[in-house]
């Protein structure tokens, strides 16, 4: 690999002619030169060289490769059948390749109207099937295919589909799209292509690929990194500041919506760990704009979006669309399915909520603002105790995290806690959700690559629980422990769960007829084992009686063995009367030989007696 240096220059300096459109489209949109980027990597893509480009985020990539692109179509599709198609472009999300398209479109919007159209068909999933993927496919004859690598795949297995022409693939966010989620998928694509193709990979973190990009069947790349300055080894763009907020899990929201309120931005992107946290968050945070405690209304209004993988692909994309669109001061809440890749112009601000379980996306999150010079802030919260090595732990990665100068100071803080709890404890449906996102979180955080400094054992359980909003910790092996320690697991005192109602009436309806139910098991289950528990105790009388019996039997034995003594020892004594003859030695004789010489003459007696019957 050979390292091609950077540099900028305007569109006309290129070292070959650009097509004329092409330079038409970039002067049109504003863009009067070619960033860093650009410049190192179009003539080489361009030209016959395969490219492994890394370059910080908002620098200008996706052009660096849809120009080439765009040239090698219009270069070929003179020559070439309809309906073969010429270049490919995979990208992880569906959101990040429906914006390459767009940007495809933007350009083509300046490709000449007497020539032969240039046609881009967008590959996701659920937005068609894949049979309508292919009819549009045969009827529209698209040279350029943009999409996620799972539906690419099945589009390509249909035998109409032809690719033996395919002249170009670039895998944008490269990295991930060769991590385990993907590879398997995009290596059988590139398998699927012709071998005399370029290929071009880009991301802001390729190194993380490692060895796996030559998995990907490219021929001698050249490899371009453009970094800030040639002097810095910083990844990260100078126009972006980096901080981050160590703080007790519990004051995490509040402290969110202490910036949000203080912090002066048009359009904020705050990161959460999991889809079901953003679907409580958004819930929570767009309740409490009703009540007199956001102070982020902006005189133009605000609005809360939100956006992550487990909705279906149309309102993801519109959602994004209106995000991008609003004219009000807007949030969007989201995880790290809008972390790459995604361009959207006036974000000034991203929060990410706890740090990425991967370190390289951490500069993805933080990329989505300080992009192509405009200038933005990335703060990430820490929670006390331990998260404080992840700044240590990013310093050798390149990445320096500042201190936020910030503290928080809220006149309304009491209120907020009250606020919060009013609003969980008017529907049970949000403690629910609550407790959802709680168990995924506390999965989300075991999952994390820096084990040493994100410890299941040494999480805030209770602290985080807080931040939920939970009434109790739920019962997961996970908090085994902390669950012994906090009260039985409860977090406020005298709660009657059973009293606990769903706002929606059908849901509410079958809880009190599941609870009906449960309760008359337990009655029926108390009555079996109280009967059990009688059964038990009689039996446990029966062997106590016996026990008593035996106890009385015994104690009667020895009554009689008493008795049986004194009148022996009697008997001695009248004995020894007789014989006139009284000795210690006599009285001591063994009882035992008397009551046998008794019992002998006793017998005779009786012998007599039954004689003196007769
Ligand atoms: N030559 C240029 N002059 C001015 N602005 C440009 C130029 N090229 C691209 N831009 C702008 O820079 C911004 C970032 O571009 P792009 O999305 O391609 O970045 P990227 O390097 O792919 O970032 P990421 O790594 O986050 O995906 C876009 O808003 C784009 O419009």
């Amino acid at each position: 690999m050979e390292e091609a240096s950077k540099g900028s220059l305007s569109w006309d300096k290129l070292p070959y002619k650009l097509e004329t459109w092409i330079v038409d489209a970039l002067k049109s949109i504003g863009y009067k030169n070619l960033t860093p980027v650009q410049a190192a990597v179009i003539p080489l893509f361009s030209m016959n060289k395969d490219v492994v480009v890394e370059a910080v985020t908002g620098s200008g990539k996706t052009l660096s490769f849809a120009i080439p692109v765009l040239e090698k179509v219009v270069k070929l599709q003179e020559s070439l059948k309809k309906g073969h198609m010429i270049g490919m472009v995979i990208s992880p999300t569906r959101e990040l390749a429906n914006q390459i398209n767009n940007v495809f479109q933007e350009l083509l919007k300046f490709y000449p109207e007497d020539l032969v159209p240039i046609k881009t068909q967008l590959l996701v999933g659920s937005l068609s099937s894949v049979r309508e993927d292919l009819s549009d496919f045969l009827k529209n004859k698209p040279q350029i295919i943009v999409g996620t690598p799972g539906r690419i795949l099945d589009f390509l297995s249909s035998n109409s589909v032809k690719t033996s022409n395919l002249e170009v693939l670039v895998l944008d966010e490269a990295d991930k799209l060769l991590d385990i989620g993907f590879e398997k998928d995009v290596i059988n694509i590139t398998k699927q292509l012709p071998r005399q193709r370029r290929t071009g990979l880009f991301s802001a973190t390729i190194s993380a690929a490692g060895n796996v990009i030559f998995k990907t069947g490219m021929t001698n790349p050249v490899k371009i990194v453009v970094r800030n300055n040639q002097q810095s080894k910083s990844i990260v763009p100078t126009s972006l500041g980096l901080s981050h907020l160590i703080l007790k899990p519990e004051m995490k929201i509040k402290a969110l919506v202490d910036i949000l309120s203080k912090y002066h931005f048009k359009k904020a992107i705050v990161y959460f760990s999991t889809c079901t946290a953003v679907t409580y968050f958004y819930a929570m945070l767009k309740s409490l704009l009703k009540e007199d405690i956001l102070d982020i209304m902006s005189p133009g209004g605000l609005a809360f979006f939100s956006l992550h993988g487990k909705l279906p692909t149309k309102p993801r994309l519109k959602t994004l669309e209106n995000f991008t669109n609003s004219v009000e001061k807007a949030i969007l809440l989201t995880t790290d399915v809008a972390a790459r890749g995604l361009d959207i112009p006036e974000v000034e601000l991203v929060i990410q909520m706890e740090p990425p379980t991967d370190p390289e996306v951490f500069l993805h999150r933080s990329g989505r603002t300080g992009r192509a010079d405009n200038v933005g802030r990335a703060i990430v919260m820490l929670n006390e105790g331990r998260e404080e090595d992840y700044i240590d732990f990013m310093k050798v990665k390149n990445v320096e995290i500042d201190e936020l100068s910030y503290r928080y100071e809220n006149s309304k803080d009491t209120k907020f806690d009250e606020v919060l709890r009013d609003w969980i404890l008017q529907d049970r449906a949000r403690h629910d959700l609550a407790v959802r996102a709680y168990v995924s979180f506390v999965r989300y955080y075991s999952k994390h690559s820096a084990k040493s400094i994100f410890r299941l054992q040494s999480l805030d359980y209770v602290g985080i629980a807080k931040m939920y909003g939970l009434l109790r910790l739920p019962r997961m092996p996970e908090i085994r422990n902390v669950d012994k320690l906090a009260h039985g697991g409860w977090l406020c005192e005298n709660f009657d769960m059973d009293n606990f109602k769903y706002l929606d009436d059908q849901k509410e309806k079958s809880r009190l007829k599941e609870l009906e139910e449960l309760k008359s098991k337990k009655e029926i289950n108390n009555k079996k084992e109280l009967r059990e528990l009688k059964e038990l105790q009689k039996k446990k009388n029966l062997s106590w009686s016996d026990k008593t019996d035996q106890k009385e039997n015994k104690a009667t034995r020895k009554e009689k063995l008493k008795r049986k003594r004194e009148a022996i020892k009697k008997q001695i004594e009248l004995n020894s009367n007789e014989n006139e003859s009284s000795s210690d030695e006599e009285a001591a004789i063994d009882w035992k030989d008397i009551v046998k010489s008794n019992k002998r003459s006793k017998k005779n007696n009786a012998i007599q007696g039954n004689f003196d019957d007769l």
